[in-house]
């Protein structure tokens, strides 16, 4: 995707955008497949621009189709379709000036054969669009899709689904983990970067930043986690020394916050491609641990004296900084997933020294993934317990404790930003 000469302001990212926005809904490839391949032509700027946009519109890309309805006798070519949602997006979300973002658009229709016919109607529907763009502030929240809502409903009910819906259609702050574990040194990074301290000790920032100019990031003094994916290695909180295995580490948070704690972290994960970015996210922060990869199934090492189990899942719970995964993905790996999460447990029992400890978690909503898993793990192996009290740390309200361990919402902490959704357990084997 390239800048052309004749290229207006903002075209090129807006080209990309599109683009972006066909391969989600199209194609249904994750951004995060296609991000950069697809924008590799273009300035940081214009990438950064082009994933905002498609990221940002695909948020409400519902929203947008309600606008559109009465305006469309049938849906035009996917293209076509995709071009009038960003136009409506930008107009009504954004509050673009619409002669801007009308002629953005005919002219993207103009570029390809298939989709010149259709200026027109590009044309007509956006000015329609801008003169009732009053509708959009009184449009429902977006509902995730029927494959997903219904198994959330039956945990959570409707009412519960639909507050996460509500906060998923916010998007996500910025959270950093400070690599120090003392707070006032997460005071004084919330401080020079104009952030806050999160009650669990992570730093929030403003999303619009850009993370690679800030103060501290080149140092590696600090970096970016979602809060709520920063609590299991608080929770494991290893002693000096231990030896802990990070089993499924890429790309490496939480192996990093292990080793900033003091712990001798094994790190395994069977992309060596993921894996070179633990490589690289450790040398940029100063920290080391011992890196594998291969299969966890077939991972020989240990013993261990605790071990993090952050395993491969739906990652439904992080739904609204990738709003492009319930467009792309309709359930049907899910039962895969469900029982790669069962043998990685076991695996990880026969690992412990011991007296050592599990610590387990998805980044999921789904119960099958966690509180079901706990359960089933307890029927298989007899004598394993959750460590309840080991979850209480500060910042963590009680409510969000459980028999068999912490759940975390996207609608939990709603005036602080929400944070990601995650299940996590301390499993403990018996003697
Ligand atoms: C949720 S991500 C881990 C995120 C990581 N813990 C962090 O905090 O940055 C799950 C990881 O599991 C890895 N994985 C999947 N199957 C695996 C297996 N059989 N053995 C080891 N790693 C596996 C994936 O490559 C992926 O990097």
């Amino acid at each position: 995707m390239k800048t052309r000469s004749s290229d207006v302001a903002g075209l090129a990212a807006r080209r990309a955008a599109l683009a972006l926005l066909d391969a989600v809904l199209v194609e249904k490839r994750l951004l995060s497949e296609v991000l950069l391949n697809r924008t590799k032509d273009l300035s940081p700027e214009d990438r950064a621009r082009a994933q905002r946009l498609v990221t940002e519109a695909l948020r409400v890309i519902d929203r947008c189709d309600r606008m559109l309805g009465p305006h469309l006798s049938k849906r035009p070519a996917p293209h076509v379709m995709n071009a009038l949602r960003m136009g409506v997006f930008e107009i009504c979300a954004m509050q673009e000036a619409a002669h801007g973002v009308v002629n953005a658009y005919v002219t993207l229709m103009q570029e390809r054969p298939k989709s010149s016919h259709f200026k027109g109607l590009v044309n007509a529907v956006l000015r329609k669009i801008d003169a009732e763009k009053a509708k959009w502030d009184g449009l429902p929240a977006p509902m995730l899709p029927k494959w997903l809502r219904k198994p959330l409903v039956a945990d959570f009910g409707k009412a519960g689904v639909a507050a996460m819906e509500a906060a998923q259609a916010k998007g996500a702050p910025l959270d950093l983990t400070v690599k120090s574990t003392v707070k006032s040194d997460a005071e004084g990074w919330a401080e020079k970067l104009g952030g806050t301290v999160l009650p669990t000790g992570s730093v929030r920032l403003d999303a619009a930043v850009q993370v690679t100019k800030l103060d501290g990031f080149a140092a590696g003094d600090w970096w970016v986690q979602d809060a709520a994916a920063s609590l299991p290695a608080r929770i494991l909180a290893p002693e000096k020394g231990a030896r802990v295995l990070d089993m499924c580490a890429a790309p490496g948070g939480k192996t990093m916050q292990l080793a900033a704690m003091g712990a001798e972290v094994t790190a395994l994960d069977i992309s060596e491609s993921r894996m070179a970015r633990v490589r690289e996210n450790l040398a940029r922060c100063g920290l080391s641990a011992e890196i594998a990869v291969g299969d966890a199934l077939e991972y020989e090492g240990g013993p261990f004296d605790a071990i993090l189990l952050d395993a491969p899942c739906t990652a439904t719970g992080t739904i609204r900084r990738h709003p492009d995964l319930p467009h792309v993905k309709d359930g049907s790996d899910f039962p895969g997933l469900f029982e790669l999460q069962e043998h990685l447990i076991d695996r990880a029992l026969g690992m412990l020294k011991p007296g050592g400890k599990l610590v387990y978690c998805t980044c999921s909503l789904l119960i099958d993934e966690g509180e079901e898993q706990v359960r089933d793990a307890m029927a298989r192996h007899p004598g394993l317990t959750v460590d309840l009290e080991a979850l209480r740390i500060p910042g963590i309200d009680s409510d969000w404790i459980g028999e068999e361990g912490l759940r975390t919402r996207p609608d939990y902490w709603p005036d602080l930003g929400g944070m990601d959704g995650f299940f996590i357990t301390v499993l403990r084997p018996g003697a």
